[in-house]
Order: structure tokens, then sequence, then C-alpha cells
């Protein structure tokens, strides 16, 4: 029973989330052989920066976005971009990569001065994910719920972000019910990692924290989106 503009909607947003992906170029680099922490670091830096340069992409495609107003458009980038890029670093090891990306992802996530105690919660989260199997569909309108989270830092307003974010949910809902009949919780299991992201970000800001205090340094953009320096 889903109606003509939700279908619209949903190639819209499968459309832009296929479109804008990590150039190979970058996704390669993960497969160079230097394996330091501080390597490390520098490609996880750079698959990031790369990242947010295609969520910010992505997100201009999600209709009604633009209309927003425009501090409530940087507030709602900057307060989902780690989310977001849980999602997707998630996606990369769930759809197990052709030339073994997810191993070599992980294994960098794990050598790259991030301490024990966020692993942890990091890798539930990934497996989490995993076990979920979700089509390209659930993840590009997983992650454009993401991005619409009304109650963001700063956000002015949030009915507006909530007029957008609900056609998504309900899309969601229905592609749920046809993609996985055999789960009715499915969709709800789906909102749960919404919340575990949630917690994510308080993890990631403490990850973000002895990283500077080890000097790491980080990306113009990444400065910006992540209010470092
Ligand atoms: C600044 C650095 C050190 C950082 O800080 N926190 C995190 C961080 C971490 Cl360590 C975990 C989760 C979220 C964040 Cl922000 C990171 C690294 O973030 C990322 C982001 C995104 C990818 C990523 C995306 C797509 C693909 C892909 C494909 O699409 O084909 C193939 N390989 C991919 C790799 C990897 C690492």
């Amino acid at each position: 029973e889903i109606t003509k503009e939700q279908q619209a909607l949903m190639k819209v947003i499968a459309d832009a989330y296929n479109r804008h992906q990590i150039p190979q170029d970058v996704a390669k680099k993960l497969l160079q052989d230097q394996y330091s922490a501080e390597e490390n670091f520098l490609l996880l830096t750079e698959m990031a920066t790369s990242q947010v340069q295609v969520l910010v992409e992505f997100t201009k495609n999600i209709p009604g976005f633009l209309s927003l107003n425009h501090e409530d458009q940087i507030a709602l980038l900057k307060g989902s971009a780690v989310e977001a890029m849980f999602l997707r670093s998630a996606q990369v090891f769930s759809k197990k990569m052709p030339n073994g990306h997810n191993e070599v992802l992980e294994d960098r996530i794990r050598r790259s001065g991030i301490s024990e105690e966020f692993m942890t919660p990091m890798f539930n989260f990934y497996k989490s994910i995993g076990v979920l199997h979700m089509v390209q569909e659930e993840q590009a309108l997983l992650t454009a719920i993401t991005i619409l989270t009304p109650d963001r830092p700063y956000v002015k307003d949030q009915q507006a972000v909530e007029r957008l974010q609900e056609p998504m949910l309900d899309l969601l809902r229905k592609l749920c019910v046809l993609q996985h009949p055999q789960k009715p919780q499915y969709f709800a299991c789906l909102l749960g990692r919404l919340t575990e992201l949630r917690t994510l970000n308080y993890y990631h800001a403490e990850m973000l924290t002895s990283w500077r205090m080890n000097d790491h340094k980080f990306t113009p953009l990444l400065c910006e989106i992540w209010d470092v320096e």
C-alpha cells in the first residue's frame, strides 16, 4: 500500500544515496599497506572528510531540506554527521565489501589511537546493524531520518523538520513490512538502532577529546562540523 508519492520519494532518496558515495580511489586507500597508528588515523581522517562531503550532497537531495531555515540546515548536519557516518561505515562492514574493505577498515579503526572502552560499543553497533541485513532503500531512508532529527541542538523550527521526517518514517515502516514480512518487529528494530546511534555520539565526543590530547590534527571540514579547534 505504498502510494505513488511515496514511491517517488523512495526513488529520490535511494538515487541520492547511491549517487553520493566515497570516490573509489579514496576508499581504496584503506588497502594500502602502511599500518602505523599515525597512518591509520590519517587515512580515517581522509575517509571521514570525504564521507562528510558525500553526506552534505546527499542531504541537499532530501526533498524540502533546502527550504528549511539555513541555520537549521547547518544544525541538522552538524548534529547528525557522526551518526550518519556510523551508519555508513556499519553498512561497509555488513555488506562484506568485495575487496575485503571491512576487515581492513576494522583493523585500521582498532589501531588508530581509539581507546579500548569505545571499541566495544562501536563494534557492538556494527554487529547489530550487520545482523539486520538492511536493503539499500532502508539504509538510505534511515540515513535521511537520522539527518532529519528535529531535536538536535540549536534547531529553531523543530516542527518544520518533523514535517519532513514524518513521511520518511511512514515510508520506512511500510517498506519494512514489505521487505521483511517474516519480521513484524523489524521497523521497531531499526528505530532502536537510531537510539543506539545517539549513545555513540557521546563516545565519539570522548574519542575526539582523547585524539586532540595526543595532538592529532583534523581537516578544516571536520573541525567545522565537530566544532574542534
Ligand atoms: C577523523 C577520523 C579519525 C574519524 O573520527 N571518528 C571517526 C568515526 C569512526 Cl572511527 C567510526 C564511525 C564514525 C566516525 Cl565519524 C573517524 C573515521 O570515520 C570514518 C567515516 C567513514 C568511513 C567510510 C565510509 C564509507 C566507506 C566505503 C564505501 O562507501 O564504499 C568504503 N570504506 C568506507 C569508509 C570510514 C571512517
